[in-house]
């Protein structure tokens, strides 16, 4: 088929696939298990505590009560107090369409594409409610934004995503931040505001050095949020950087970082968050090198007794897509796992996750090398000898693990954390219960010749129905 024939096939594809969604709660759902929980959280979901979901047996959307509500810090009280006012769920609108264009395509491709309105019809919420949330959080006006930006000059841009512009801001006391600007126009009001709202709920029960901090918001002629500066930027802008790089002291700590932050997230929040979009570009380096995860515009929290959620459509960024989620939508720790897999491989290897020229994806360009333990061909270029040969297959093996096709046998992060460590007594234990395989050659067969490829070829179909 020509291209520019394909192109059109997808683009209508898409359009159907997106007015198909506003009535079917998950076409993704392709198992046969029945659905135990009853929540679901603002986004088009359904929920399983065992492996599945139906479509007719879908929870409503705006059904907001939590099934184990005393089990929620105070906060999290206000905080569903606040979101039940928000009557209208938040559907996500990454596309996986245009993955036949670009592997590199994130939600950022979505929004350049959808026309930006004017300051004046920006939402206007009432945003009171929100200091109940966090009472340390501040409540800027735009115009304390417009001077602390310099008017939103264009020079003070430190970073654009797919859904917001982030500028570089002075406070009156001094303080550098980091004010980011939402810029998702092309969604309804109502769903604009849902989303912000899902997000700064999330940031609120976020409290660890390896989380994005944030100092405060604003609804005040637009949606922005107020986050502590990072002076380094993205991890994907050092990493992925012509020249200069980061060294493996660096490296290593970065990885150890988010292997803490995942694993609190996931274990330690006081609710049980999965991030959902763990790639290079959210991680954010502080002055001394700390790893923060940032932008949770597409993280979900899952009840106790929810085994996953099942999510439909899939957002994420394609390279870093577990097989399961892409697939069936299936969302849950080993989503993240996966993610943060994929983050290490481009750790040790300097590439991309999907290589731009190429295509390539780096899980199946690594598998092999790591089946062979193979650390000379796979670490960066860069590097050269300066790393720690010990570190270096630790994080080798753990990337290993975190990439198996099959959730299950995926290790959690708290275990992942301790084995990025060097803890020998659990990597003696996972090899003998066989929990966490990692170079063995099954895996390598697993991925490399029939599932992941059979699964990536499936995906594509599904998008050209
Ligand atoms: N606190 C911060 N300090 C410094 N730079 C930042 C900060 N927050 C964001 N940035 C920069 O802005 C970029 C975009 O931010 P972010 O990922 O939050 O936007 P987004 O629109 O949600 O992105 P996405 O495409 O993942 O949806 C980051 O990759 C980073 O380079």
């Amino acid at each position: 088929m020509a291209v520019e024939e394909m192109k059109k096939k997808i683009k209508g594809s898409h359009e159907k696939a997106e007015t198909e969604n506003m009535e079917a709660p998950s076409p993704r759902c392709v198992l046969e298990i029945p659905v135990r929980g009853s929540y679901s959280d603002n986004s088009s979901t359904t929920s399983s505590s065992s492996s599945s979901c139906s479509p007719d047996k879908s929870p409503s959307p705006l059904s907001t009560t939590p099934p184990n509500v005393s089990s929620f810090h105070h906060h999290g009280l206000q905080w569903n107090k606040m979101i039940d006012t928000i009557k209208k769920k938040s559907v996500r609108r990454f596309s996986v369409i245009p993955l036949l264009q670009s592997y590199e395509l994130t939600r950022k491709n979505m929004r350049r594409k959808q026309p930006k309105l004017s300051p004046s019809l920006e939402t206007e919420i009432d945003c009171d409610q929100i200091l109940i949330a966090k009472p340390s959080w501040r409540n800027f006006t735009y115009d304390e934004l417009v001077a602390a930006t310099d008017n939103f000059n264009p020079e003070n841009i430190i970073g654009e995503g797919g859904h917001a512009e982030v500028y570089k801001g002075v406070l009156p006391d001094g303080e550098t931040v980091a004010i980011k600007k939402l810029t998702r126009h092309a969604k309804e009001k109502e769903e604009r505001v849902s989303d912000f709202l899902s997000e700064l709920g999330i940031i609120a029960h976020v409290n660890h050095p390896n989380a994005a901090r944030l100092r405060g918001f604003s609804c005040d002629r637009g949606l922005h949020f107020v986050l502590e500066y990072s002076p380094h930027g993205s991890l994907a802008s050092l990493l992925f950087a012509s020249e200069g790089g980061l060294d493996w002291k660096k490296r290593y700590k970065v990885a150890l970082g988010i292997a803490d932050g995942l694993s609190y997230l996931h274990n330690d929040c006081p609710r049980r968050i999965i991030h959902r979009d763990i790639k290079a570009s959210n991680i954010l380096l502080t002055q001394d090198f700390e790893a923060q995860i940032s932008d949770f515009g597409l993280a979900k929290w899952l009840p106790e007794n929810w085994a996953h959620h099942i999510v439909y459509p899939i957002e994420g960024t394609f390279g870093y897509l577990a097989p399961e989620y892409f697939m069936h939508g299936i969302v849950d720790e080993k989503t993240d796992v996966f993610a943060f897999g994929v983050l290490l491989l481009e750790i040790i290897t300097g590439r991309r996750a999907v290589d731009t020229a190429s295509r390539e994806s780096i899980v199946m360009w690594a598998k092999p090398l790591l089946e062979k333990n193979s650390v000379r061909e796979i670490v960066d270029p860069q590097l050269g000898n300066d790393f720690d040969e010990t570190e270096m297959k630790r994080v080798m093996q753990t990337a290993s693990m975190c990439i198996h096709h099959v959730a299950i046998t995926r290790p959690d992060m708290n275990r992942l954390a301790q084995l990025l460590r060097g803890d020998d007594r659990l990597s003696e234990l996972q090899q003998k219960t066989g929990g966490a395989r990692s170079l063995d050659g099954c895996d390598l067969q697993d991925h490399t010749s029939s599932s992941y490829l059979n699964d990536l070829t499936r995906h594509r179909q599904l998008l050209m129905e």
